[in-house]
């Protein structure tokens, strides 16, 4: 009983401590995504659905072990994934949900949380193998409910079904969640898309071909201030015309830039 206690007591700490490192990384990573401005995907669940394991399969890596055992995440952790449009978003893992967390750690597990205000999607991921997942769903929502978020980010939220590998002939009876098997990576073409599509509502970009001069200084502010997608080149009238992905203020600079 004592030698349990002590062992108990020890690992409190240890989560104490790894909050605390937390709470200065989220920090940072606030600072790097005003200055960078791409776009920031948070992935919450219930603990242990998978939200290490996708990110890792959406986004190809390495450091990231996931770990079968409760609270493998304690460090909120952002990566770097393309889409199918080029677009670069970053994934920010985060701490995995429970319906009961223990006395007193409550508030420091809601500062961890207050990140996902700040961005631009939220993916719901959801172990559809687990016998209480129904369950699980409503204590994630109720946990999300309750940081009071910009209704547009509740709204547009993406639930992802995962771990369909473990239950033959899956098929979901939400409407707008996308079936994966994070672990074999069957789904991540779709869930691509779909996120592809939502980051681009959330955003308020937009994919716009313009007609540029090779000869100016265009092109190189639009690989610099946009996601290039597609240069197709005119000789004959020395211009081009560019596909980018461009944010409303990015295109209202160029405008002003670049008139006419
Ligand atoms: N069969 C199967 N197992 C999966 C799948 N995705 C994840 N897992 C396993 O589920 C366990 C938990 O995965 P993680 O990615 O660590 O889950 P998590 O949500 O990040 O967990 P926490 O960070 O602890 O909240 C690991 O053993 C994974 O290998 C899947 O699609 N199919
Ligand atoms: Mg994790």
């Amino acid at each position: 009983m004592q030698v349990q206690q002590r062992l108990l007591r020890e690992k409190e700490a240890k989560i104490r401590k790894a909050l605390d490192r937390l709470r200065k990384k989220r920090h940072l990573l606030r600072q790097q995504r005003t200055r960078r401005e791409f776009p920031v995907v948070s992935v919450v669940g219930y603990t242990n659905c998978g939200k290490t394991t996708l990110i890792k399969a959406l986004t190809g890596d390495a450091p990231i072990r996931p770990r079968d055992q409760l609270f493998a995440t304690l460090d909120v952790t952002a990566h770097a994934g393309a889409l199918p449009s080029r677009m670069t978003v970053l994934y920010v893992d985060t701490i995995g949900f429970l319906s009961q967390l223990p006395h007193g750690l409550i508030e420091s597990f809601s500062a961890t949380l207050e990140d996902v205000a700040h961005s631009d999607l939220i993916v719901h991921v959801r172990d559809v193998s687990h016998p209480e997942a129904d369950l699980q769903k409503r204590s994630v929502l109720s946990t999300l409910h309750s940081l009071q978020l910009p209704a547009p980010l509740l709204d547009s939220m993406v639930e992802v079904h995962n771990k369909v590998d473990l239950v033959p002939g899956y098929s979901p009876t939400e409407p707008n969640a996308v079936p994966v098997s994070a672990l074999l990576g069957h789904g991540l073409q779709e869930l691509k898309a779909e996120l592809d599509a939502a980051v681009l509502k959330a955003t308020g970009r937009q994919i716009l071909t313009l007609r540029v001069r090779l000869a100016g200084a265009q092109l190189s502010w639009l690989y610099k201030e946009a996601t290039v997608q597609d240069v197709d080149v005119i000789p004959e009238d020395g211009a081009a015309d560019v596909t980018v992905i461009i944010s409303d203020s990015a295109y209202g600079k160029f405008r002003k830039l670049f008139p006419g």
